[in-house]
């Protein structure tokens, strides 16, 4: 059993798993420029806020080779527009724009453009190898956590393809697997693009850990029948007040934990959090493809020019959140006092 990754660097290679063939298949896709990496991300052959943020990072350090000038101004300004580029890819997850800015605050540091594209890389690998440690922390604070609790429900990937290893919702689970705790997941479906299904699924095979698929629609009867005992997600952004965006069926898994009252956890690195925003009403929201709803595939399951709500994250307000767990520890409410006090 092994925890499965899906970035490596490997000879000077951006070499990602593409995560749109698996369960099925495990095809690894070489990225060779900045347009390669924009299309992985908005195609979702790469997706979860932090491996996001390491791709881009990639890719920005990719893109930022292939410029020729050797003027340090016009080599930044093109930096400027490639930053632009991958920041179009999909608005949510901070941790794309965090990953950039980081490297762009290093190229501003460098005094010439040949060191600037050294710095830029090695910046990229630092996010990379940084986001291993940052998950494995998540996780064993999120052991804590769940020591006493065996069924647990999630939702979505917020797993170790989904970062640089380990992943933030499932991190405890894969460093149980470790440790011997045993848990009985339950994973929910996650339509209309089946991340909990197709991805989660799969992940926690991979590391021993069982795990019972159910559709997003059975998530309260199975709450309740199956006595679920804790309920742990991932993030694409949290305010400084604590609202948290996490994929789309979260805040009613949110409101359900409050009703049958158990633990609502969200895990999150603090590269996923945006303290430029006071609230999640702020956090803009994906709109995705109506195909991704009304089609299987090639099958329509929809009238043709049905219309189509598509919104991929939904926001959970602060106060249905029991936990937020981070790699510098565990927060609890009052959420903007203590993510201020923590950072
Ligand atoms: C640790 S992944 C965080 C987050 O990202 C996922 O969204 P997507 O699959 O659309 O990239 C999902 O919301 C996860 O919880």
């Amino acid at each position: 059993m092994s925890v499965p990754t899906s970035i490596k660097w490997e000879d000077n290679q951006l070499i990602i798993l593409d995560q749109q063939k698996l369960p099925h298949e495990m095809v690894y896709l070489t990225l060779n420029s900045i347009e390669e990496v924009f299309d992985a991300i908005v195609k979702l052959k790469v997706r979860g806020a932090p491996a996001i943020g390491i791709t881009a990072a990639y890719g920005l350090a990719l893109g930022a080779s292939r410029h020729e000038t050797e003027k340090l101004d016009d080599f930044l300004e093109l930096l400027q527009e490639d930053f632009r580029y991958l920041g179009s890819s999909r608005p949510t997850a901070v941790n794309l724009f965090w990953a950039l800015e980081r490297l762009m605050s290093v190229a501003h540091s460098s005094t010439s453009v040949n060191g600037a594209k050294t710095l830029l890389l090695e910046e990229a690998i630092k996010i990379h190898v940084e986001d291993e440690a940052t998950c494995k922390k998540i996780g064993e604070f999120g052991l804590s956590l769940l020591e006493n609790r065996r069924r647990v429900m999630t939702i979505c990937n917020a797993g170790s393809i989904a970062t640089a290893k380990y992943g933030t919702a499932l991190a405890p689970f894969h460093l149980g697997a470790e440790k011997g705790k045993e848990f009985d997941v339950f994973a929910c479906e996650t339509r209309p693009v089946y991340q909990g299904a197709r991805l989660t699924v799969w992940e926690l095979q991979q590391s021993g850990v069982p795990v019972t698929l159910i559709t997003d629609s059975m998530a309260a009867h199975t709450i309740h029948s199956k006595g679920i005992e804790a309920i742990i997600v991932g993030a694409d952004r949290i305010a400084a007040n604590g609202d948290t965006a996490n994929k789309i069926g979260t805040l009613g898994l949110a409101i359900l934990a409050k009703s049958y009252n158990i633990p609502f956890y969200v895990a999150a690195p603090f590269s996923t959090f945006d303290l430029s925003i006071d609230s999640g009403a702020q956090i803009p929201i994906e709109e995705r493809n109506s195909s991704e709803i009304t089609h299987l595939g090639e099958i329509a399951i929809a009238p043709e020019n049905t219309k189509v709500y598509n919104p991929a994250f939904d926001v959970t307000p602060a106060e249905y959140i029991t936990a937020i767990i981070t790699e510098k520890g565990i927060i609890k409410p009052d959420y903007k006092e203590n993510i201020a006090k923590i950072q």
